[in-house]
């Protein structure tokens, strides 16, 4: 069974001023098929972490594994997906799918033609040739989507990917991105602030707490919220209730964060 081992994992930035614990003793394991979230105070460390996991940051102490093997720079077991979309303007839409595969010299025809069926699946039908200003922010957000699955990783992290978007396409994205990697049986780790999207995404949700974050509480997302779409499952009792107690454990690091 493959899974995402953060061990021991502690980060410090350093600056000529200052040096900056963001992080401290971070320990955890993902499971293969899993949609954790991690949610925090403001500067907690949630992209840093991010990061750390995406092999773009090195850790000053601790380390990642996947499989029980060390993650390393561009490692393509892992995708990355931002709130921007980082789309290039002047490719077209199938050339932007098909960056990554080509950069990797992993560029396949079968490739090309699973990226234009994922593109069909998610909603998008004869955006191929078009340009990525054609297109409104949710549509360039799905692109985004399907670019970081075309070159298939494990593991898809998610920074506030649906933060710039309005309530209704947010709600709309969440239910097509969580299918979508659901039936992929990709492993998932987002970053949010907002409770319900994580609640509305996840199977566990991480809790981090004030800087440096370490992991301040874990919630299980009960298993009959798992089964509905986003929209939906914000209509459970469970749902609330579940609000509810990740509302009162952050407004009580928030609080302590202001003393
Ligand atoms: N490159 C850097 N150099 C110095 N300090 C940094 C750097 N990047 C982040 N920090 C600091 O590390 C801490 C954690 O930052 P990080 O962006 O990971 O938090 P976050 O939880 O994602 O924040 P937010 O919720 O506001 O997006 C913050 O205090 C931030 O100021």
């Amino acid at each position: 069974m493959s899974n995402l081992h953060v061990h021991r994992v502690q980060h410090t930035y350093f600056t000529k001023e200052s040096a900056i614990t963001a992080l401290e003793n971070i320990e955890l394991t993902i499971e293969e098929g899993e949609f954790v979230s991690f949610l925090g105070p403001s500067g907690c460390g949630k992209t840093t972490l991010l990061s750390i996991i995406a092999g773009l940051l090195k850790p000053t102490e601790g380390v990642v594994t996947i499989n029980h093997e060390d993650i390393h720079t561009n490692d393509s077991r892992i995708g990355y997906m931002l709130q921007q979309d980082y789309l290039f303007p002047w490719k077209t839409i199938k050339e932007n799918i098909l960056l990554g595969l080509k950069m990797r010299k992993e560029y396949t025809k079968e490739k090309e033609e699973i990226a234009l069926r994922l593109l069909k699946d998610i909603g998008l039908t004869d955006v191929e040739d078009l340009y990525p200003r054609q297109l409104s922010g949710g549509m360039r957000q799905r692109v985004a989507l399907v670019r970081t699955l075309a070159i298939d990783p494990s593991i898809l992290l998610l920074d506030e990917p649906f933060s710039a978007l309005d309530f209704q396409t947010k709600l709309k994205l969440e239910e097509l991105v969580s299918k979508t990697l659901m039936s992929l049986r990709k492993t998932a780790v987002l970053v949010t602030h907002d409770i319900g999207e994580a609640i509305a995404m996840s199977t566990r949700i991480f809790l981090l707490s004030n800087r440096p974050g370490t992991v301040a509480k874990t919630f299980i997302v009960p298993k009959e919220l798992r089964s509905l779409s986003p929209f939906d499952a914000r209509q459970h009792p469970a749902y609330n209730e579940l609000f509810q107690s990740i509302w009162k454990e952050l407004d009580h690091l928030e609080s302590k964060n202001k003393n």
